[in-house]
C-alpha cells in the first residue's frame, strides 16, 4: 500500500476526520498535524492517529504529498505564506473551507496556484473539535474539489483517486459555482434553521409554551441551528454576495406564498406544496447533501427503572452505537416514545431489528 506524508494545519471536527479515514485506509502514512490547540495535538499523537505533533509551520512539511488545511476559513489564509517554502513541486495542497472563493484569491495572490486544489467534504455535523471527529465522517460523502486555474491535470486525477479511497465521492466544481450552490443548499438553510429558532424564542410566552411543544419535526429541521456560530458567522462574511442572492430569491418566494395565503389562492398554494412534495420525494433516500439524515429509531417503552439502561445495554452488547437518546412527546406519541439516534442507517436498521427481537414496539420514520 502506498505510504503517504501527510500534513495538517488544524486537527478539529473535519482535519482530525480526514486524518483517521487516512489512517484507517494508510495505516503506513505518515501524518503530522500543528493546531494552536496543544490538548488536541496530544490527543491524536496518543490515539495514534499523527505521528508527529508540530509546534509551528516549519520545516517538518517539507516532503508531504498532501498539505490539507483545515483550520477555520479566514485562519487558512494566513497560513499560507508560512506554508510556501515547504511545498515540493508535486505537493497538493488543499483546504476543506465551506467557501472557496476567498482562499482561491489568497493562493493565486500567493503565487501557489500550481500546488492547490480546494476542497470540501460535503459532511459534518453541529459539534466540532478533534473529540467530535471519527473515521467515516466523509464515508459515502460527496467531497467537491475545485481546482485551480494552474494545477495540473496529474494532480487532480491523484486527489480524486485519494478522496475515492476514502471512502467519499469526488466531484468536481469551479470554484465560484461552488460558492453559489452551497449558498442555496447549506447556508440558506443554515441561516433559516437560526431565525427560525430565533422567531419561537421571541414570539413564545413567559410560560414558554412554544419551546415545549416545539419537539418533533421542529427540532429536526432546525437541528443544525446548534452548529458553531463562529464558523456560521465566518461562512456568511466570506460567502456575502451569494448567499445575498439566495436570501433574495427565497425572501421572494415566501412573500408570494404570504400573498397566496392573504388571498385564500387555493389552486396556488396547494400547487406550492404539492410541487414541493413531488420534488423532495424525488431526492434519493440515501441523498448526499451536506444536511446529514438523522437515523433515529422510536420504541415504546415500560415506565419502570431501569428502562432505558436495558435498552442501551442490549445495544452496547451487540456493538451497536448510540449517538443520542432520551425521551420524547410530540403529536404522534403523545405518551412518550423513547427516540435513539444512531449513527449510521445500518446501525438504525440493526437496532430496530434486534429490538423487535426482544418485544419492543419500535417505529422507524
Ligand atoms: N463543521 C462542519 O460540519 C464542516 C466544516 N467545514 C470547514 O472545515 C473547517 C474547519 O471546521 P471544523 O473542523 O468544523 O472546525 P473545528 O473547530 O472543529 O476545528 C478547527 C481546528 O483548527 C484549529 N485552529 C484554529 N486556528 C488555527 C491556526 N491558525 N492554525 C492551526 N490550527 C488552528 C483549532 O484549534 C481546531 O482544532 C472550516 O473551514 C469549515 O468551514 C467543512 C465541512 C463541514
Ligand atoms: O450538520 C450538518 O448536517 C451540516 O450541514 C454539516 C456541514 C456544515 C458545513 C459544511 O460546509 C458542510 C456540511
Amino acid at each position: 500500500m502506498e505510504q503517504l506524508r501527510i500534513g495538517f494545519i488544524g486537527l478539529g471536527l473535519i482535519g482530525g476526520s480526514i486524518a483517521k479515514a487516512v489512517r484507517k485506509f494508510y495505516p503506513d502514512s505518515e501524518m503530522l498535524a500543528y493546531d494552536t490547540n496543544r490538548t488536541t495535538l496530544s490527543a491524536a499523537m496518543k490515539d495514534g492517529t499523527i505521528d508527529l505533533a508540530c509546534t509551528s509551520i516549519d520545516s517538518q512539511f517539507s516532503g508531504c504529498r498532501y498539505i490539507f488545511l483545515c483550520a477555520p476559513v479566514s485562519n487558512n489564509s494566513s497560513c499560507l505564506s508560512a506554508l510556501k517554502p515547504y511545498l515540493a513541486e508535486d505537493t497538493v495542497l488543499t483546504d476543506v473551507g465551506s467557501v472557496k472563493t476567498g482562499i482561491h484569491q489568497a493562493v493565486a495572490a500567493a503565487g501557489m496556484e500550481a500546488n492547490f486544489i480546494g476542497g470540501h467534504p460535503m459532511a459534518g455535523s453541529e459539534k466540532s473539535g478533534y473529540e467530535n471527529s471519527n473515521d467515516h465522517l466523509i464515508e459515502n460523502a460527496y467531497y467537491i474539489l475545485t481546482p485551480s486555474a494552474s494545477v495540473c491535470q496529474e494532480k487532480v486525477t491523484a486527489y480524486s483517486s485519494l478522496v475515492r479511497s476514502l471512502g467519499a465521492i469526488p466531484l468536481i466544481l469551479d470554484h465560484q459555482d461552488h460558492d453559489y450552490i452551497t449558498a442555496v443548499v447549506s447556508h440558506l438553510p443554515h441561516i433559516i434553521a437560526s431565525s427560525l429558532v430565533n422567531l419561537v424564542r421571541d414570539s413564545d410566552s413567559a410560560e414558554g409554551t412554544m419551546k415545549a411543544i416545539a419537539a418533533g419535526g421542529f427540532r429536526d429541521i432546525t437541528r443544525i441551528a446548534s452548529s458553531s456560530p463562529v464558523m456560521w458567522q465566518q461562512i456568511c462574511l466570506t460567502n456575502r454576495e451569494n448567499i445575498i442572492r439566495s436570501m433574495d430569491d427565497y425572501i421572494r418566494m415566501l412573500k408570494a406564498v404570504r400573498d397566496e395565503i392573504n388571498h385564500s389562492d387555493e389552486d396556488a398554494l396547494y400547487k406550492l406544496f404539492d410541487t414541493a412534495r413531488d420534488y423532495r420525494n424525488s431526492i434519493p433516500e440515501s441523498s448526499l447533501g451536506p444536511i446529514k439524515k438523522a437515523y433515529a429509531v422510536y420504541c415504546d417503552i415500560i415506565d419502570e427503572a431501569g428502562g432505558i439502561a436495558t435498552i442501551a445495554t442490549i445495544l452496547a452488547t451487540n456493538h451497536i452505537s448510540i449517538k443520542n437518546i432520551g425521551i420524547i412527546h410530540n403529536r404522534e406519541f403523545e405518551e412518550g416514545v423513547l427516540r435513539i439516534e444512531f449513527y449510521e442507517e445500518e446501525a438504525s436498521r440493526l437496532a430496530a431489528q434486534l429490538l423487535r427481537k426482544y418485544h419492543y414496539t419500535v417505529y422507524e420514520r
